[in-house]
């Protein structure tokens, strides 16, 4: 039979053991410190503790009431679907509520005085090798869903409001509630500043229905998450930076997942101030980068994409980030006052420019590119390419500005029959020179070091990835102009970018938009704004699909009565 992890069972018996023998009148001023005694002893004398709360991951049923069993629980206790708590996992996590089996149970015990009380059993069934494992572990470490609820006895409106004025005013904050015409009975719940007794959220439970008061306290509840909602959003600064100092600190590559280093060990081994680095670290904690154990930090799964020797490493990414991207964004009013790129403002040039000056920038920018490489995972799949691919004679793919040759190299892997040309600054096409070679398909690749006007002629795809949303559309219409030139008729143009939602709902793209135009003088593009500026090139947008992190692959063809621009230069040909 298989098993409820072991830390979910120490927790239910923990939690049992808790509701068995914990006395409320001890309990209160542990959950609220600030209670003077008269105040202590009113609550004491009006609320009870009910349950405690917590959330458990068995794999099945069977499993679930072996733990209970283990925990001498009654095993037979009757189970329910959750809605709220189901409600609220889906929204932490952005799943679909229909992937989440969340079932509630109370298993009753008694209190110190023989007192009926029970232990809030929710389970979300996660099967060995789930997805959900993540999610498992996430809500594990942070205990999102545990509570301790009080009954409030003998209730009534008066005394709802006083004891709701009474927790507030030692902040505890209104966090939602609501009324359950099937129990008759009115919860309502309160965040605590910390966690205390080793709980952050408090249920008061009150038999009847109460509308008044529950409305204030949805209302409360709204004003103090709209605040703590904009605290989050003005502090995202320091999350940037707390991310990108470790990353630069190599504090991921210095933890581990299974085992926990401890902070004095960590702070010599990184040749760092121990006191701030464990300040860092709760703060990482916080961030699920890192979790807290009595031995020390262990890496978590979000942390391990910030060491530099995971696979699809986005170390890079919190080093332009935090780095020079985060100086820029200082100046973004100049920006918005203006119209310029505020990179260009601060740096006194445009950021290709500045990097390329930079080898060891340049590499970062580069890497912090390959970071996002998951969008170009189904492009090997693209009809376009297998078309190519598939030609009695294999067909040749120029990928124009292909930085580091990380979507080539995915291209050629994938096709042993496909030819490869990469146009790039010089310093790119050394890095592409090199991670083409590694891979292996090296002696199919050309490189063509040279700007924009030099795209190759003849070729049969050509691809623009993440290059047009570089540059304002006076900038792409040329770029385009190249590419028709250099295309034959039968030539296919692929451009990935991400498109900005027609409907204006927002997306990924929304966010890079600002990005582009605060450090490169670019923008994120509809995809009529894409067909537009092909048209002027003569290029006619044909099709579009997605692709991961927001992404979308554009195809456009040249238009069937095409003109060349007259401004357009003699074509360049395919390296020989
Ligand atoms: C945002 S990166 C995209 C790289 C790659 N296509 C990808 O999707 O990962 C833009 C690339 O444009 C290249 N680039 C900038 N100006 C260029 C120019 N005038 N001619 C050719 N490439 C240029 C840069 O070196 C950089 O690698």
């Amino acid at each position: 039979m298989m098993a409820t992890p072991p830390d979910d069972i120490t927790e239910l018996r923990a939690t049992a053991e808790f509701v068995r023998t914990q006395d409320t009148a001890a309990l209160l001023p542990h959950l609220l410190p600030d209670l003077d005694e008269a105040e202590r002893q009113a609550l004491a004398a009006h609320c009870g503790l009910a349950h405690a709360a917590l959330l458990v991951f068995p794999p099945d049923d069977a499993a679930l009431r072996a733990a209970l069993a283990a925990c001498d629980l009654p095993a037979d206790t009757p189970s329910f679907p959750s809605v709220v708590v189901r409600h609220r996992l889906a929204a932490r996590h952005g799943r679909a509520e229909a992937d989440l089996d969340v079932r509630i149970l109370h298993p009753r015990v008694t209190g110190p005085d023989g007192e009926p009380r029970t232990v809030e059993v929710c389970a979300l069934t996660v099967p060995p090798g789930s997805e959900l494992a993540g999610l498992a572990a996430h809500e594990r470490a942070h205990r999102h869903e545990a509570h301790v609820a009080l009954e409030v006895e003998q209730p009534n409106a008066l005394l709802l409001h006083g004891l709701r004025a009474l927790l507030t005013r030692h902040g505890a904050a209104p966090d939602g509630g609501g009324y359950n015409p099937h129990e008759n009975g009115t919860v309502l719940y309160f965040t605590l500043p910390a966690a205390q007794a080793g709980y952050r959220r408090v249920e008061l439970h009150a038999h009847g229905n109460y509308p008044g008061v529950l409305a204030d306290h949805l209302a409360d509840g709204g004003a103090h998450r709209s605040a703590e909602t904009l605290l989050h959003l003005l502090t995202g600064a320091w999350t940037t930076q707390a991310l990108a100092v470790s990353a630069r600190l190599g504090l991921p590559d210095a933890l581990d997942t299974a085992t926990a280093t401890d902070p004095r060990t960590l702070a010599r081994s990184l040749g760092a101030h121990q006191e701030s680095l464990t300040t860092l670290l709760r703060y990482l904690t916080m961030l699920g980068a890192v979790t807290e154990h009595p031995d020390g930090y262990r890496l978590t799964e979000l942390g391990t994409l910030l060491r530099a020797d995971t696979p699809g490493s986005m170390r890079a990414l919190a080093l332009m980030y935090g780095g020079p991207f985060y100086q820029s964004f200082a100046a973004l009013d100049h920006t918005v006052r203006t119209g310029e790129a505020a990179f260009d403002h601060l740096f006194g040039e445009n950021h290709f420019d500045h990097f390329a000056r930079d080898p060891e920038l340049a590499a970062t920018f580069d890497q912090s590119m390959a970071a996002g490489a998951r969008m170009f995972e189904p492009v090997p799949a693209h009809p376009v390419v297998l078309a190519a691919a598939g030609a009695p004679r294999p067909g040749t793919v120029v990928d124009i500005a292909g930085g580091n040759g990380e979507l080539l190299g995915r291209l050629l892997t994938a096709h042993p029959g496909l030819h490869g040309v990469l146009l790039e600054r010089p310093h790119a096409v050394e890095a592409a020179r090199r991670r083409l070679d590694a891979l292996g398909c090296g002696d199919r690749a050309d490189y063509v070091t040279g700007d924009f006007a030099d795209v190759p002629a003849g070729a049969d795809v050509y691809v623009l990835s993440r290059v047009l949303h570089d540059w304002d559309d006076a900038r792409c219409a040329e770029i385009l102009r190249h590419c028709a030139r250099a295309m034959p008729a039968h030539a296919d143009l692929l451009i990935l970018e991400r498109v900005l939602p027609a409907d204006g709902s927002t997306s990924l793209a929304t966010a890079w938009d600002l990005h582009m135009m605060c450090n490169t003088g670019g923008r994120e593009r509809r995809a009529d704004h894409y067909a537009r500026l092909l048209a002027d090139a003569g290029l006619q947008l044909l099709d579009q699909s997605p692709l991961p992190l927001g992404g979308a692959v554009l195809h456009a063809r040249r238009a069937a009565a095409a003109v060349p621009h007259p401004a357009a230069a003699p074509e360049a040909r395919l390296p020989a």
